[in-house]
Formats: C-alpha cells, structure tokens, sequence
C-alpha cells in the first residue's frame, strides 16, 4: 500500500502549473460518444479517474489515439453496446463517479445504456435522482436493478421538453444536455448547474455543430440537431488545484507563483481564500502568493464571526471547503465552515485536532475553526485519507507540521492530482512515497 510520507515545517518556493481540469476531463471525454468524428482534446490530467474513463472508452470500443504527452484523440465510430452485459464493464463502470456521464451520450446516440451505481468519495448519500429523472422526461425509461446495482435506461427517440432539474447537479446537468443535444425538437433545462466544467462542455458541443444557448446561466435552451462532427477542445486548469496551493502558501507562509490560472474563469474562489487574510497577487494571469508569516480571517461586515459555505457555481465550490478549513486553523480569528451538501465530508478533522489544530465539529455539516496564528505549530502524525480533498488538506498540514507525518490511502489523492509528490518535491518539500500500512493491518 503505497503512504506518503512528509517531514514538514520547511517553506516552499517557486513556480506550480495547475492541471488540466479533472471534472472537466470526465465531462468533455464522455461527450466524445456523441460522434462517429474525431474529438482532440489536449490538457487532459495524468490521473487516476481520468485515465480509468479513457480505459472504458476504449473497452466500448472508441478508438483511442495518445497523440501527446497531455493529449489523446477519440473517435467513437464502432461501439460494441454488448459490454454492457459485461462482469468488466461492472467492475471498471463502478469504479469511478465520472462514469455515469457515458449514459447521456450513449442515449441520445443509440437509443439505450447502462451503468453500474458509480464509485467516487465516500462523503455522505450521493444520489442520481437528477440524472434519471431528466432522461425520464425527454422520453426514456430507466430502472434499477438492485440486484445487479445494475441502471438501464432507454429511449426509441428522446423528445425536447421542459426539464426542471431536481438539484442543479453537476455530473446531472452535464448528463441531461448531452442527452438533448441529439433529442428531436427544443429542450429548456432550468436549475441547470453552471459550473466552468459544464461551460467548457457546453462550449464544445457547440463546436460539435450543437445549439445550446444561455452557457454560463441555470436556464439552457437546446435546439436538438441530427449529428454532431469532431472538434478539438482544451481543457481549463483545475480550479481545485489552484485553490489547494493557495491555500498551501499560505499554510506553510510559502511563497509560490501558480502559472496560467485563467484567473477570469475562478469566480469567487480567489475571494474567499482573501477573507482569510492571504495576500495574492495577480501578475499576468498567474497568482503570485507571497511568503506569509501571518494572515488574518475577515469578519462580516457587521463584526460578526465569518462563515464560509458551499453553494452551487457561481457559490463557493463544496470541493474546496476542506482546504479552507486547514488553513483557517494556522490563521488570525476565527471562522464557521458550512459543508451543506455533503453529509460526511468533515469528519477529517478528528486528524487535524490531534495534530493540534483548534477546531469543534459541530454537526456533520458545520464546524467552528479557531485560528492558532501560528502561535502553535501543527504536529506530525501517521492519518489515513478519508476522500480526496481532505487528503489533500491533511497533505498541507502536514508539510506546515513539525516532524513526520505519514498519509495512507493516498489512492484516493491521487485520483484527482497529478504527480503531486513530484510537483511538491520541485517546490522543495520533503515528501516521499512509501510501502507501509495504516496501523492496525
Ligand atoms: C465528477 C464530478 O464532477 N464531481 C463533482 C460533482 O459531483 P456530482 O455531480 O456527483 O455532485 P452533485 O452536483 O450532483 O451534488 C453533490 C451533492 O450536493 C447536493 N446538492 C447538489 C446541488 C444542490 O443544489 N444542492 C445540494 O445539496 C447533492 O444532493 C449531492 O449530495 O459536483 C460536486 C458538487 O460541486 C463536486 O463535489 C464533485 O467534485
Ligand atoms: C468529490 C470529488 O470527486 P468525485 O465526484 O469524483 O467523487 C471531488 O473531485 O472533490
């Protein structure tokens, strides 16, 4: 079993270029089975549910060209709709969240799919009722075998409609346009999600020859046409990335320049990492973040303690709560973190207390940080990764800690970040990856 293991309390300096988007990835690689044309897309991470997708992909019988380092070709011109029935397809479909984005494509395209109950974080109840019941209303039948965790949807011909979403889903947003881009006639999805990944799709099904309009809002309008075409598409730096080394600078008072952000594309997230006191600049498109011996959390303007909270795009992102949260216990002050959508997403911070941080869970949902200003530092301890956020958020505590940390389960990091010891390494942090087990194996 592969650990990391750290030895932290040195700062970090010089220059990280963020990944390609991971939930983008999963987003724009499913839409490649919405045509027999060649789709190029460039930027795509080296990781771990990404190259599971392209895995599947290929087993249903896209073909599959690795052009570059960052870069492969599709081209989903003979699929075998058999796998299906596959014990492969059950274990491989099963493995990763991103999977079920197939079941929009493949719908609109052949007319039926199947998806086993999809992996990902084990973070609370993660349901799939916004998917199902909007290919319900373009005109498909679906049903769940809870025998073979087994859902199969299908449709002789999807018809556009009004859809009104049942929570404005990612993954579900994503999943009901790429079903009615190829409909029959005008569909109207209102409470869409409108995330940059669903944006960036959007963007390039409309290259693909779709109508979609109102990209950016929670009301699409999609006029259905007969066939898409290939395109190329290149994929928007990973927001959560940029988020996790701000938060990294200034947990560890680094000073680190992240490359190309695309800065216009964060929303609200370089904002909320300011209320907590770090300073950033913006040079060019990068974010210069100084060393910082000391950052101080915001109040609300009334001088009423500050909380951060979750909240569909445009709000602040549920994924970067977790590393708000660790860099909150190193600040000034004080501060409320609100996870709203995820029932299991905090209780990471039983790892962080024994670290020393100053922090009470309130409920599943809420807990109060209370900022050491440094005055304390973090201690070194052996943890095991919950999910992938609170890993990575357990990853900067350890690299702010004094002494050895050592981080199991970092299967679960490394499913959404790139080479990040590596990376981490070339920044001058001592952390390397070890064959050890969690205590107790
Ligand atoms: C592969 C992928 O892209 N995964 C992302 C995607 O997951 P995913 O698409 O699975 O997440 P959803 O957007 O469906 O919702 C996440 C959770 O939030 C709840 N919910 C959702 C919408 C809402 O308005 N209110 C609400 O409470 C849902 O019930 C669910 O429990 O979006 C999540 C929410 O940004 C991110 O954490 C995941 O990283
Ligand atoms: C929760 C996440 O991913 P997934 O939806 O793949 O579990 C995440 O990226 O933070």
């Amino acid at each position: 079993m592969n650990a990391f293991e750290i030895n932290g309390g040195k700062p970090l300096k010089g220059e990280i270029i963020p990944q390609g988007a991971k939930n983008e990835a999963l987003q724009v690689i499913s839409a490649v089975l919405l045509t027999e044309e060649k789709v190029t897309i460039s930027n795509i991470p080296d990781i771990k549910d990404v190259n599971k997708l392209i895995e599947l992909l290929g087993d249903l019988g896209v073909n599959i060209e690795h052009t570059s380092k960052d870069t492969y070709t599709f081209e989903a011109r003979n699929i075998d709709l058999n796998f299906f029935s596959s014990e492969q397809f059950k274990a491989k479909g099963g493995s990763l969240r991103g999977s079920i984005m197939i079941v929009g494509p493949l719908l609109a395209r052949f007319g039926k799919a199947a998806i086993p109950k999809p992996g990902g974080d084990k973070i609370g109840r993660r349901r799939l009722d916004t998917h199902f019941l909007g290919f319900e209303k373009l005109g498909a039948k679906f049903n769940f075998n809870p025998e073979t965790n087994f859902f199969n949807v299908d449709a002789s011909q999807l018809r556009g409609t009004y859809v009104l979403l049942d929570e404005a889903s990612v993954t579900g947003t994503a999943n009901v346009i790429m079903a009615a881009v190829l409909a029959k006639g005008t569909t109207t999805i209102y409470n869409a999600a409108c995330e940059p990944y669903i944006q960036q799709l959007c963007k390039m099904l409309n290259r693909m020859g779709a109508q979609i309009s109102g990209i950016g809002s929670n009301l699409l309008t999609i006029e259905g046409v007969e066939s898409l075409g290939g395109t190329e598409h290149r994929l928007l730096p990973d927001m959560i990335e940029i988020g996790s080394f701000i938060g990294l600078a200034a947990m560890t008072a680094s000073e680190i320049t992240i490359k190309d952000v695309q800065y216009k594309e964060l929303g609200i997230i370089p904002d909320v990492f300011r209320r907590l006191g770090i300073q950033m600049e913006l040079r060019g498109d990068d974010i210069f973040i100084p060393s910082q011996q000391h950052y101080e959390i915001d109040t609300f303007i009334d001088g009423s303690i500050l909380t951060v909270a979750d909240a569909p795009w445009p709000g602040f992102t549920p994924d970067l709560l977790s590393i708000i949260l660790v860099v909150a216990a190193q600040a000034k002050g004080n501060v409320m973190i609100h996870q709203k959508m995820f029932e299991s997403r905090l209780f990471f911070v039983d790892k962080l207390i024994d670290m020393g941080a100053q922090i009470i869970l309130c409920d599943p949902h809420r807990a109060t940080v209370i900022g050491l200003n440094k005055q304390v530092q973090l201690k070194g301890i052996e943890m095991t990764s919950p999910d992938i956020r609170a890993g990575v958020a357990l990853l900067i505590a350890a690299l702010s800690a004094s002494g050895k940390s050592v981080i199991h389960n970092i299967e679960q990091i490394e499913r959404g970040y790139q080479d990040i010891d590596i990376r981490l390494r070339a920044l001058g942090a001592d952390i390397k990856r070890i064959n050890a087990l969690p205590k107790g194996h």
